[in-house]
């Protein structure tokens, strides 16, 4: 079935048929997702690093390019499958990991939303290691979609290699190793509203069940669940420098993928030292306000990869914004606030909406302007604004 044909399933059953009056545009997806999520959510999710400059950014940098539309190319038929880490993907978009994405769902249980979401459109899920259910319950509902685990490295080596040994015994197909979050950076929404320890406490799942985790504690996390938020404090960020890499590489032989990577140095290096992916991503500007936006830093990033497979996110919004990227040299493209608006709105259904609609957009845009394979999607398809 082509992503397109979703267009046609809502012109025959009306925005009814897929839920009761869905947003199909950014701007109302995001105004409901507001409207419908407690405000301490909303703030968290929306927001970002300092004035939130660099999170605009992310987004306006995709409007500095412009595809060049290409005619008699006959695209009716589009391939937009991907060869990745030795699996066939039936598209190079991918859900990128969400702590928290667990208190987006109205059941509090929006990790298990997305990885069922995952489940029904094979768009493969990174669950993040900040979850309300354990990895190997939203392993259970992937089904034969592909999971990938990403890893807080803390700073207990053993935990580390315990959460690792997990994801890989339930069958995760790689690490996401997040290399711009051992700290959090500096989020002026959540220090208004002090919110983040407390949402953060929903998300621990992956500890508490953990025993390396739990034989650090004094009592049980059931027992006392402050002591083992305050433990976890101490022990989540780990600040890895590259004399690190060589550990993380060996702790599993499934493929490694650095995420927060921006600089083409950074992504040499990082290849030289035998990972298999490269991350390139800002965090959403979450992190440090004053970056550039991602999409700028992505093709020196692609260069310096040197045929290693780049993923990318930060300031994906649409269809078109995934085309662009993918002609900027992307391998797969990360989609991460829009469908946890999606999971406020309509849980696995609001996610399962989001995606289809974006690969609809990404699919038809590509038949429109007769691109119709990935490998059609190179620089030269795009123009500077
Ligand atoms: C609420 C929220 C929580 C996030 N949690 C994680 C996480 O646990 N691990 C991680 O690597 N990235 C996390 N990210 C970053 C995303 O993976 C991704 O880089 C970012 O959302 C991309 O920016 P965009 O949503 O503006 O497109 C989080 C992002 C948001 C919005
Ligand atoms: C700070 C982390 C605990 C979660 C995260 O990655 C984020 O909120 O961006």
């Amino acid at each position: 079935m082509a992503f397109a044909d979703y267009q046609n399933e809502i012109y025959l059953n009306g925005l009814g048929g897929v839920l009761p009056s869905f947003p199909m545009d950014f701007a109302e997806l995001e105004a409901r997702a507001q409207a419908a999520l407690p405000p301490s959510v909303w703030s968290y999710v929306a927001g970002g690093a300092g004035d939130e400059h660099t999170q605009r950014a992310n987004i306006a940098a995709f409007g500095r390019w412009g595809l060049i539309p290409r005619m008699f190319v006959g695209a009716s038929q589009r391939d937009l499958t991907v060869e990745m880490f030795g699996m066939t993907l039936p598209s190079p978009v991918f859900l990128a990991p969400i702590g928290v994405i667990g208190l987006c769902a109205q059941d509090g249980h929006g990790d298990l939303a997305t990885a069922r979401a995952a489940a029904r459109t094979g768009v493969p899920m990174i669950a993040s290691t900040l979850s309300v259910d354990p990895m190997e319950r939203v392993a259970d509902e992937l089904g034969d979609t592909p999971g990938f685990f990403q890893l807080y490295t803390p700073t207990d080596r053993g935990l580390a290699e315990s959460l690792v040994h997990r994801a890989e015994r339930v069958g995760y197909k790689g690490i996401v190793v997040t290399l711009d979050t051992w700290i959090t950076g500096w989020r002026p929404r959540d220090l208004a509203t002090s919110n983040f320890p407390q949402l953060r406490g929903h998300c621990l799942a992956n500890y508490t069940s953990d025993p390396v985790f739990r034989a650090g504690l004094n009592r049980p996390p059931e027992d006392d669940p402050q002591a083992a938020i305050l433990h976890w404090t101490q022990i989540f960020g780990n600040p890895l420098t590259w004399k690190d890499l060589g550990w993380l590489r060996s702790l599993t032989d499934l493929p490694l993928i650095v995420k927060g990577i921006c600089h083409p140095e950074d992504a040499r290096r990082a290849r030289d030292a035998g990972v298999d992916a490269i991350y390139c991503s800002n965090h959403g500007g979450r992190q440090a306000n004053g970056g550039l936006p991602a999409l700028n830093v992505l093709p020196a990033v692609v260069e310096a990869a040197d045929g290693l497979p780049v993923l990318f996110d930060s300031g994906v919004r649409s269809g078109a914004d995934v085309v662009k990227a993918l002609a900027l040299g992307a391998s797969a493209v990360g989609i991460g606030r829009p469908y946890a608006y999606g999971c406020a709105l309509g849980g696995t259904d609001g996610i399962v909406h989001v995606l289809r609609a974006l690969l609809a957009e990404a699919d038809l845009i590509m038949a429109v302007d007769g691109y119709p394979t990935l490998e059609d999607l190179v620089p030269e398809a795009l123009q500077a604004v």
